[in-house]
């Protein structure tokens, strides 16, 4: 493995402070539960191991791997010499980069990026780095300060703009139209106008209750000056992103935040985690589009950028911590495994012709399955329990349990893309075919109940109630594996650390023959791939024309033409309906012959209609209906038409529809709604034009 991968992923544990160090809900947690165990120095890559829990059960603890940890006692200076400066050397050369800050809530994030009075933050000592050599070379330094919350991304160091707005350029670079760049001559400076944009961020969230959570992040550019011959022009740079802290949405909220709010964000950091898992694992396809945070941070995390992820860890808080790490641990293993099986990615490329079809989707979410193993030493079924352990030094322990009646199997995922499915069977078991078998990842999987207990002679009432709520971690989050040891394989590696040649073996072949067409000869699959490519898209024009001759018809018709051009709309749906009573529902959808769920949907809609009393009403749910079809016609034509048919169209010139066609590349049918057209930089207004253009005056 290169000694310089593209995404690296450090921890941070969180000194104990006397303000929040060593107490959670009124527990004394003064004995360390986290520990971290290095490899010999001379294995290479160096890797650490952390674990979870307490040293008498030392056999059975949870533990993940990542590439360092730094420990209580180590300063962002330290942090900064060893991590952030190699980034800057690559900035004055072109090599963009982006430092996350990750973790459960007062896990030090923002101490790590921005800093406090008492210690200056990695942003700040990087500016005070790059500021001279910058000079030394004759370039400038400018920043931005952004926040992203609930997916709309604002300027902090001017916040009467409007939404910063991101769109591709024809060269393929990012573009934030109304992102202010402030030029900075000192680190002072810079220190003040970070200042003034973190005050900002407080004195909006003073008119929000309960209080937002974002990210927030800072952007520090080196650009050439603007000369007599050329224009200023972009030299590299780097990001500094406070991500919002990861709440376990199962958890009862301590400050009442709210509970969508927590999904939403969670949702967001998954994606940031899938993004450097795919980046990290030589992913064909890396989901950047699913989060606006990584679609703005895009060039500076695709191509040659390299990533510093920085999982901070609160001590005092067990559930979050481990679940940050493990997700941590989980793009870590990424590079593990296309380390192991380096031909992963460019055959994934291959068999789609550098399409990502959903199947290829599918197969690389199992290759992701695969990656969130982890405990080189867990080989048995394991349930872990955390101990509220109130002994006689009032310490809280962490502890695992090995239990041969609760067995998990560790269900890693692509978190939250839906058309993940997870599997049941074990690796022995595991066919790309038994794909049904799965369940979708927004279920629960078998959950491993974290379930505190105190053990004390003389607990108290706080502590038995923080031992009776019990902390819940998904399998699908934890490091463990059912009946097999862990990838953490790299040829030069300490051996100990090694997992067995045929465990390795097994989840190379395992990876292998998830991907599709594995029964085609090469030439086959190309056939296959281009004729996708290739696929006639339908014309625009005659679909949407026959459609708005329906709509039209509807509007003016009478009984009969209406019921005609309704069947034409949906000649799938069962055939129009007698009136029925009530009584006859369960009827009528049990005897649809259409079991799936779109035809259950149909036969629902029907029985509403038939049901409907009021013409009109049933007139206006008809019209809903045929103008839902009209839309997603329209749409259809974006996500299949050429690109001379996608010129056609009035509003879309060669770049939108390069851009519409790369979109298409990264994602098979990105336009699902309306509203998804603003990725191609066109306004609402416009789209309503426009769709009004190709659908004509109804009226
Ligand atoms: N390494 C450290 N050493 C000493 N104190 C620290 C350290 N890290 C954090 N702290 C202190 O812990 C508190 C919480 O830190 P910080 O605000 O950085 O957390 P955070 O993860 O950004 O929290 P949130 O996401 O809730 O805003 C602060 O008072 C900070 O000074």
């Amino acid at each position: 493995m290169s000694s310089n991968p593209k995404v690296r992923i450090v921890a941070r544990i969180r000194a104990q402070s006397n303000k929040y160090g060593d107490n959670i809900d009124g527990i004394s947690i003064s004995k360390p539960w986290i520990s971290v165990l290095r490899p010999d120095t001379n294995s290479h890559p160096i890797r650490v191991k952390i674990s979870f829990g307490s040293d008498k059960i030392s056999s059975g603890k949870q533990s993940c791997e990542i590439d360092d940890c730094y420990e209580q006692d180590v300063g962002n200076e330290e942090i900064f010499i060893k991590e952030i400066k190699p980034l800057i050397s690559g900035l004055f050369g072109g090599q963009n980069s982006t430092v996350f800050a990750y973790g459960p809530r007062e896990s030090g994030k923002t101490y790590t990026i921005q800093g406090y009075e008492e210690e200056l933050g990695l942003a700040v000592l990087a500016v005070d780095a790059i500021l001279p050599l910058a000079e030394e070379q004759g370039k400038i330094v400018t920043i931005s300060v952004f926040e992203v919350y609930q997916d709309r991304v604002s300027d902090m160091l001017d916040t009467k703009r409007p939404e910063v707005a991101i769109f591709e350029d024809g060269h393929g670079k990012i573009r934030l139209k109304g992102l202010s760049k402030v030029k900075v001559n000192s680190t002072s400076e810079f220190q003040r106008l970070y200042l003034q944009a973190a005050n900002a961020r407080k004195e909006l969230q003073k008119m929000t209750e309960p209080p937002h959570r974002y990210h927030t992040g800072c952007i520090v550019h080196v650009v050439s000056p603007q000369t007599d011959k050329s224009c200023a022009q972009l030299v590299g740079k780097i990001n500094f992103v406070d991500l919002a802290s990861y709440e376990d949405s199962r958890r009862k909220s301590i400050d009442g935040f709210n509970l969508t709010e927590a999904t939403r964000i969670n949702k967001s950091l998954y994606t940031v985690h899938n993004v450097l898992y795919a980046l990290n694992a030589k992913d064909a396809r890396v989901p950047y589009r699913e989060s606006k945070l990584t679609r703005m941070l895009q060039d500076s995390l695709g191509g040659t950028s390299k990533i510093l992820m920085i999982s901070c860890m609160n001590p005092s808080l067990c559930q979050e911590t481990v679940q940050t790490i493990s997700l941590a641990s989980r793009s870590c293993m990424a590079g593990f495994l296309a380390c192991l099986d380096p031909g992963k990615s460019s055959r994934i490329v291959n068999k789609t012709s550098g399409m990502s079809s959903p199947q290829v989707m599918k197969s690389a979410s199992k290759f992701n399955t695969r990656s969130n193993m982890v405990s080189p030493r867990v080989v048995k079924p394991m349930s872990a329990s955390v101990s509220g352990e109130k002994t006689a030094g009032s310490k809280l322990h962490m502890s695992m349990k090995k239990d041969k009646d609760v067995s998990f199997e560790v269900k890693g995922r692509k978190l939250f893309d839906d058309t993940i499915q997870l599997k049941k069977s074990k690796l022995g078991n595991k066919c790309p075919e038994s794909a049904s078998s799965m369940e979708s990842s927004s279920q629960r999987e078998t959950s491993l109940s974290l379930a505190s207990e105190a053990v004390s002679n003389s607990s108290t009432q706080q502590e038995e109630q923080f031992a009776s709520s019990a902390i819940d971690l998904d399998s699908s989050q934890l490091p463990f594996e059912e009946g097999k040891g862990t990838l953490t394989a790299s040829s030069d590696m300490d051996p100990s650390w090694l997992p067995s040649e045929k465990d390795a073996l097994q989840i190379v072949n395992y990876i292998a023959p998830t991907t599709p067409f594995t029964d085609q000869t090469p030439t086959e699959k190309e056939n296959k791939s281009s004729n996708l490519n290739d696929r006639p898209s339908p014309p625009l024009s005659a679909r949407i024309q026959e459609l708005r001759n329906n709509l039209n018809s509807l509007c003016f018709s009478t009984d009969a033409n209406l019921k005609m051009a309704l069947e034409s709309l949906e000649p799938e749906t069962p055939k129009y309906l007698p009136k029925v009573e009530a009584s006859d529902k369960n009827v009528i959808l049990e005897k649809s012959e259409f079991k799936t769920p779109i035809a259950e949907k149909s036969a629902k809609e029907n029985y509403e209609l038939a049901t409907m009393e009021s013409p009109w009403e049933s007139f206006h749910m008809r019209s809903s209906r045929a103008k839902d079809s009209l839309v997603q016609e329209y749409l259809k034509f974006f996500n299949t038409a050429s690109k001379e048919e996608l010129k056609g169209l009035k509003g879309i010139g060669e770049k939108r529809a390069a851009n519409i066609i790369e979109m298409r590349e990264e994602s098979p049918e990105p336009f699902k709604q309306l509203d998804d057209l603003t990725e191609i930089g066109l306004s609402k207004k416009q789209i309503k034009i426009m769709m009004k253009d190709a659908v004509g005056e109804l009226l």
